[in-house]
């Protein structure tokens, strides 16, 4: 069997889109989420793989800029809407649109590719690594209570219309984008998902509720969520889910999760998608209470080691030979030599020994600065040749605050 790849049409859009909807069981996104995928869509970096006129296999790459420790703001392909027909699985279609993909992005310039995966087993052979998690809870506010920082009544908490205040919140999203690795400065457009509000989305909750923080005027946080009303033989038993919480600055932070741990009538707040580092986990009189699980979320693909080496900054000093593998890109495999620090970095190739050796998923894992190449090590997936190299690379790879990616794509 042949299938060719090649970029989308806009003529192909409907067989493209249908095809995607079927290989993730067939059931429509309500219309106005589809408009808003078409909109955001890039046509001319989605691929379709087609059997004759039959589209059986789709995959896109956002052209997104990521957050990288140090700040900068570095551009990355988000890889999207990978499916292949169940008719036509096994047999390479995948494999092939991937091949076409790096190649591209390679092409574009891009140092770096990222997607969040429908199953994580999925990527690792392309050079994927997971760098970033997210822990999501289900909070028994009925026992557990918060301790609040200092500053916290000073917030003024109100609601608003979600689409009232959309341009406020994107703004408050937007000033949190540098400060923290993994999140994605937002084209406009993107806002919009956070006003989505099919009824089948609320699984019999309200629509989307919206509290907006302030202080001395000005909007420093929101929370979006909704409320499903439960009654229990003790009483009310509500459901609070989140959706959505940015906050600038600890006090608003604290003043948005006591808000939502107190709302009259609920017992239970379910919360998706945190960053592992969350405050509110830390002021808390009971955690297990609050049943945290652990998730990947954002698998990081370096598709040019050097130049994404480069573009980070290291926390601390680091002087490495790195003897990369990378299989399906080989123009990366090799001796590269980083040398960095928290102003800069250089990477280039090198003929030196090598100090540690790993392959690009590892170092995908670890670029972010949430996953430590000494754990890696551990599970036998860095070898250290330089007695001292690990744990100099590990250190200088950190991040003070964990990579987190709020929302998929
Ligand atoms: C970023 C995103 O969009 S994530 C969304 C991914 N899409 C989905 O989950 C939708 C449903 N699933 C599918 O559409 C397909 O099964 C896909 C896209 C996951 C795989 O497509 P295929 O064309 O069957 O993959 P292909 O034949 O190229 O397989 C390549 C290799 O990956 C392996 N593989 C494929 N799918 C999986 C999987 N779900 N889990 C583990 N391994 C897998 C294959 O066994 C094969 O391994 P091999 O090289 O050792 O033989």
């Amino acid at each position: 069997m042949t299938t060719d790849v090649r970029v989308l049409r806009q003529a192909e859009w409907d067989l493209w889109c249908d095809a995607l909807i079927r290989a993730f069981g067939g059931v429509d996104e309500p219309p106005e989420e589809r408009r808003l995928w078409g909109e955001l869509t890039e046509l001319d970096r989605s691929l379709g793989a087609w059997d004759d006129d039959t589209c059986v296999g789709t995959a896109g790459a956002f052209g997104f800029r990521l957050t990288v420790p140090g700040g900068a703001s570095v551009p990355a392909a988000g890889i999207t809407m990978v499916s292949v027909a169940a008719t036509h699985r096994r047999r390479g279609v995948l494999t092939s649109m991937m091949r076409r993909q790096l190649d591209d992005i390679r092409s574009w310039g891009e140092p770096l590719a990222v997607l969040t995966a429908s199953e994580p087993a999925i990527y690792g052979r392309f050079g994927y690594g997971a760098a970033t998690f997210q822990v999501s809870a289900e909070i028994d506010t009925s026992r557990v209570r918060l301790s609040v920082p200092a500053g916290t009544d000073d917030v003024r908490l109100r609601y608003a219309e979600p689409a009232a205040v959309l341009d406020a919140c994107e703004a408050v999203y937007a000033r949190l984008v540098p400060g923290r690795p993994g999140m994605l400065a937002r084209r406009p457009g993107w806002e919009r998902f956070g006003l989505l509000d099919p009824e089948s989305h609320r699984e019999g909750a309200s629509p989307l509720q919206c509290v907006v923080a302030e202080q001395k005027g000005a909007v420093t946080g929101y929370a979006r969520f909704r409320i499903k009303p439960e009654w229990g033989v003790a009483g009310p038993d509500g459901r609070v889910t989140l959706a959505d919480l940015a906050a600038l600055d600890p006090a608003t932070d604290a003043a948005l999760w006591r808000f939502l741990f107190g709302i009259d009538l609920t017992t239970t707040l379910v919360t998706r998608g945190r960053p592992v580092d969350d405050a509110w986990q830390y002021m808390v009189s009971d955690i297990r209470r609050c049943r945290p699980r652990l998730r990947d979320a954002l698998f990081v693909r370096p598709v040019d080691v050097g130049a994404a080496l480069e573009a980070r900054t290291y926390q601390a000093p680091v002087d490495v030979v790195f003897d990369v593998e990378d299989a399906f890109c080989p123009w990366n495999t090799g001796r590269w030599r980083l040398t960095g620090d928290p102003k800069g970095a250089s990477c280039a190739r090198t003929a030196d020994a090598a100090e540690l050796s790993l392959s690009v998923r590892e170092l995908g894992a670890a670029y972010l600065g949430g996953v430590s190449l000494t754990a890696l090590a551990a599970a036998g997936r860095v070898r250290e040749l330089r007695q001292g190299a690990l744990a100099e690379a590990s250190t200088a790879f950190g991040s003070a605050v964990a990579p987190w990616l709020p929302h998929g794509f």
